[in-house]
């Protein structure tokens, strides 16, 4: 019997032994092994290695090869691919409107990220607050701590953390924060449900207020056409002066010009990022400020967390070949899914 095939699209490093496991008697898994696009069709197509694939796991480390999964790209997989089990909760390289034209359902991995990246936003914000990293660049270079900033900090004890979309990685933050204890605000496209009473809610109408009121704005909104530049030069202005910005979701969801000037004049009293606009390429700019607190983009790079979301990446294409359809169906294709 010629079982279906699972192409394993870029890296999957941690969970070979589950990959066994899962597939077990179900499919065939090939490693997807092109070194660029054109071999990647062609092997798709009838007669290729990859012909019978009916899912593909996906990691962001596969774009070095083959691009993101574009328009062109999802136009071109063959008729039998149904499903991309992207690992990772951003799922921004993904066109899923021609996923969704395509009726190729995508899930990302949800819940697996939210313990590394909440436990980043939080390095972030205490650095940023505290110039932490201001301090050990002042030690390496010899100088002790004569780079610091004269004046001193204040503790986050009572200060005010305003989270820009409360969903996993938003919702863990406030967790954490909360042990200061600080008070949680939160803004998200609607409120959410079962959200505990200390996680005070912002409408639309209220947004003013809500930025009004950061001590530190700590943005989780997931980058879509609608989000890029969702955190505006008008946004930061409603900030108080000397408020602290940090970004652990995506570069393009704040205009990084906007925040380039609210530092430039003291408006920002510090940035923590983890994410930029064109990465792996920083502005250069970002680094002239001693107050800025920048990291990689190392949000899930802990063990831990790598293998729960290939784990979870997996199991819900294992959950598709068994059931029809996986848990973690990324929201605009939600409506398609009910369909199958
Ligand atoms: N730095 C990293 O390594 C890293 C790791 C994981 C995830 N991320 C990024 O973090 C983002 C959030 O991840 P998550 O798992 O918490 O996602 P999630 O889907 O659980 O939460 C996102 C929240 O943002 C809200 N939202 C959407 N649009 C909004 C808008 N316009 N205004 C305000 N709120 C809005 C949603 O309602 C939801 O509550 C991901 O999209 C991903 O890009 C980065």
């Amino acid at each position: 019997m010629t079982l279906p095939r699972v192409l394993i699209c870029g890296d999957l490093v941690w969970a070979h032994e589950e990959s066994k496991q899962l597939f077990h008697g179900l499919a065939d898994v090939v490693r997807m092994d092109s070194l660029d696009r054109a071999d990647f069709f062609a092997n798709l197509n009838q007669g290729g290695k990859y012909e019978g694939t009916v899912a593909i796991y996906r990691n962001n480390t596969s774009a070095e090869h083959v691009g993101v999964f574009d328009r062109a790209l999802i136009e071109a997989l063959p008729p039998g691919v149904r499903w991309i089990g992207h690992n990772g909760a951003g799922y921004d390289q993904i066109d899923v409107d021609a996923c969704k034209k395509k009726g190729i359902i995508v899930s990302n991995t949800p819940v697996a990220v939210d313990d590394a990246t909440a436990t980043t936003a939080l390095y972030l914000m205490i650095s940023a607050f505290r110039h932490f990293s201001q301090g050990e660049r002042s030690l390496r270079g010899g100088r002790w701590k004569s780079d610091i900033s004269s004046s001193l900090t204040h503790d986050l004890t009572g200060k005010t953390l305003a989270i820009l979309g409360l969903g996993g990685i938003g919702f863990r933050l406030a967790e954490l924060a909360r042990a200061f204890p600080m008070r949680i605000v939160y803004h998200s496209r609607k409120k959410v449900e079962g959200a505990p009473d200390w996680c005070e809610y912002f409408g639309q109408e209220r947004l003013d207020e809500f930025l009004g009121l950061a001590d530190v704005l700590s943005v989780h909104a997931p980058l879509r056409p609608d989000t890029e530049g969702l955190v505006s030069e008008e946004m930061i202005r409603k900030l108080k002066k000397g408020a602290i910005l940090v970004n652990t979701a995506r570069g393009k969801v704040i205009d990084e010009a906007a925040l380039i000037r609210a530092l430039e004049v003291g408006h920002l009293g510090a940035v923590g990022l983890d994410v930029y606009p064109n990465e792996p390429s920083v502005n250069p700019r970002l680094l002239d400020f001693p107050n800025a607190t920048l990291l990689p983009h190392m949000g899930t790079e802990t063990r831990d967390s790598q293998k729960k979301m290939e784990v979870r990446a997996l199991t819900n294409i294992r959950d598709f070949l068994i059931k029809g359809k996986g848990i973690d169906i990324v929201p605009e294709l939600r409506d398609l899914a009910t369909k199958l």
